[in-house]
């Protein structure tokens, strides 16, 4: 299945800025009592603002011809009150909206946080987490900066200008139908260019993403960089990134204010227009010196917030740009999902049963074919045979980290599907050959998913861990449960940190057991510890155990032959050592 976000957004249909804008403000559905209350204090702000160009009008026309100074400042007076209104109309919303912005972007990271944790192993194996947090982090900003800061802003501006054109037109209508020429012409120009400036902007993002991966990949093998003395390629492949960041945000830069000096231009001719038409009139005989002063303020009305349209403009196109790069990651559906038992039948099953299981990780290309194979309860296999054989693969598959392209997996006779994540991984605890920890306590990382000692206390959780015969390898911790460990683990050993994923995964208590080259790195001596404390696992207990150390799997009850897509039951151990020689021979 293609879960590649970059390849999703070259096929994906164009969505209409109007249909994506809909789709964002079912987001903010619950501020909704905020956002109109911005909106009343936006359409205070601009009506109150339209008004004044006309009462300036009527006091020149009314007052200052005639010489009455007193009638001026009262109405100076009137129009400050006013001016001031407007001030705090326009300071509430503003404060209003950033609240709405911040609340907006907390929501929607962890929106899509939520998803990243639905989404399969295949999602993560085809997109770099670089360009993921690109996303959580940068694209949800863009969004909140339009909303925060441009949206209402958005909105007093088409609430102005509209009512600025209604001025003008009520005012004189061939005046203002030929001072609203321009605005028309600024419009389709707009329509046309809107796609390009959002097609640009969602470029420059993905190359933003695609520098964080970068960045991400070489902070993250730092040390192979160094050990290898790698730094020159990496840093040829930062500047590469950084190179193809700078050109398209160049692009995107331009693409975001060609509509700048467009706008200033279409403005600039409507003023002109304004005030030939207007000294013509006056000429006439059909226009004030009043009346042209407010057309003129009108004009400016509705042209200086074209002006500011086409910085918002832009950035809604921006946010709409980061909003598309956003859904397809919502939009995304997990390929294991959760199909209805039919299993009818009660009999006794065993724990684990592939039926004539296919599999591989791309089309086309197939890691295993018609596998067959059960594991009874209590028992322990090996798995062995050459590296890329399918190990790893077939482990994958009894934890469902991917489903068979044909065939099924059953667990306890009822298929895999069917169960509910929580209880399927409660059933099967898996010990990665890379162990994963998160930066915390060994207490806090041993716990970790384990809704049963989630509230023990230290003294029930060493009781437990003591029963469990794990003491031993907790004591080899300096501090025991409060030892420090760090998400890349470099605090500790590789070996300890095998030690701790061992010890989370056998306080689960499943029903299966897999280890995934679980000892590699451990020495001999807690090697046997390991050995001792998974010979006390309950009798129902299955251990399903991959190693490449031949010691390792010599008490095994059953030994599979993994090598080119096929299990083979490898019978005794010495005939799986035979086999694993011969297949090593021929990979
Ligand atoms: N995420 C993946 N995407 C594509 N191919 C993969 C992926 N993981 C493994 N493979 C391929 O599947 C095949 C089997 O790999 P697998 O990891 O199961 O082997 P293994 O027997 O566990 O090897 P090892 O002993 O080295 O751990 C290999 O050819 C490998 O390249």
């Amino acid at each position: 299945m293609n879960y590649n976000l970059n390849n999703i957004a070259d096929q994906q249909q164009k969505t209409s800025s109007l249909s994506a804008l809909k789709k964002l403000l079912l987001l903010i559905q619950e501020e909704r009592s905020n956002l109109l209350l911005a909106l009343v204090a936006i359409l205070i702000n601009s009506g109150l603002n339209l008004l004044g160009p006309y009462l300036t009008g009527h006091v020149i026309d009314t007052y200052i011809v005639k010489k009455d100074y007193h009638g001026v400042l009262l109405w100076a007076g009137i129009l400050l009150g006013m001016y001031m209104v407007a001030f705090v109309a326009s300071y509430l919303q503003t404060r209003l909206m950033g609240g709405v912005g911040q609340r907006m972007l907390f929501k929607l990271r962890n929106t899509i946080f939520n998803k990243l944790q639905e989404l399969p192993v295949e999602f993560f194996n085809q997109n770099k987490a670089g360009d993921l947090i690109s996303r959580v982090n940068n694209d949800t900003d863009k969004i909140n900066q339009f909303f925060s800061q441009s949206l209402m802003q958005f909105i007093g501006t088409i609430a102005t200008m509209t009512g600025a054109g209604i001025f003008l037109l009520a005012i004189n209508v061939e005046l203002g139908a030929a001072t609203l020429l321009p605005g028309l012409l600024i419009f389709i120009i707009t329509k046309f260019c809107s796609p390009w400036i959002k097609k640009r902007n969602a470029r420059s993002m993905q190359r933003t993403g695609g520098l964080s991966a970068e960045i991400q990949e070489s902070l993250q093998n730092f040390k192979v960089i160094i050990a290898f003395n790698r730094r020159d390629y990496f840093r040829n492949r930062f500047e590469t990134a950084n190179n193809q960041n700078y050109t398209t945000a160049i692009k995107a830069g331009i693409a975001n204010n060609i509509f700048i000096p467009v706008y200033g231009f279409f403005a600039g001719m409507a003023q002109l227009i304004v005030l030939t038409f207007g000294i013509y009139l006056i000429a006439h005989g059909q226009f004030s010196i009043g009346l042209l002063v407010s057309y003129l303020a009108y004009a400016t009305n509705f042209y200086n917030p074209l002006r500011q349209l086409a910085a918002l403009w832009t950035g809604f196109q921006v946010a709409m740009a980061g909003w598309d790069r956003i859904s397809y990651i919502l939009n995304m559906e997990t390929n294991l999902p959760i199909i209805p038992d039919t299993n009818t039948n009660n009999q006794p099953a065993p724990v684990m049963e592939f039926r004539d299981v296919s599999f591989g990780y791309q089309q086309g290309q197939e890691i295993l074919h018609h596998i067959n194979f059960t594991l009874q309860q209590g028992k322990t296999y090996a798995l062995v045979g050459p590296t890329g054989g399918g190990k790893t693969t077939t482990a994958s598959l009894i934890a469902r980290l991917y489903d068979p392209l044909q065939g099924q997996v059953l667990l306890n006779g009822k298929d895999i599907r069917s169960y509910q994540p929580a209880e399927r991984s409660s059933k099967i605890g898996f010990i990665l050959q890379e162990p994963f920890l998160f930066t915390g306590t060994v207490r806090e990382n041993i716990i970790y998913g384990n809704t049963n000692l989630e509230n023990y206390t230290t003294q029930q959780l060493e009781a437990t861990i003591t029963d469990a015969g794990l003491q031993s390898l907790l004591s080899i911790f300096e501090n025991g449960l409060d030892t420090e460990v760090s998400s890349g683990g470099e605090s500790i050993s590789l070996g300890q940190k095998q030690l701790i994923a061992f010890m989370r995964a056998v306080l689960r208590n499943p029903d299966l057991l897999i280890l995934d080259e679980a000892t590699a790195n451990i020495d001999t001596i807690t090697e046997k510890i390991l050995q001792e404390i998974l010979n006390k696992l309950p009798a129902t207990t299955t251990r399903v155990i991959i190693a490449h150390r031949l010691n390792t799997i010599q008490n095994a009850d059953e030994i599979f032959f993994v090598n080119a897509g096929e299990i083979i039951r490898a019978g005794s151990f010495d005939h799986a050592v035979n086999m694993l020689l011969h297949g090593e021979r021929q990979s």
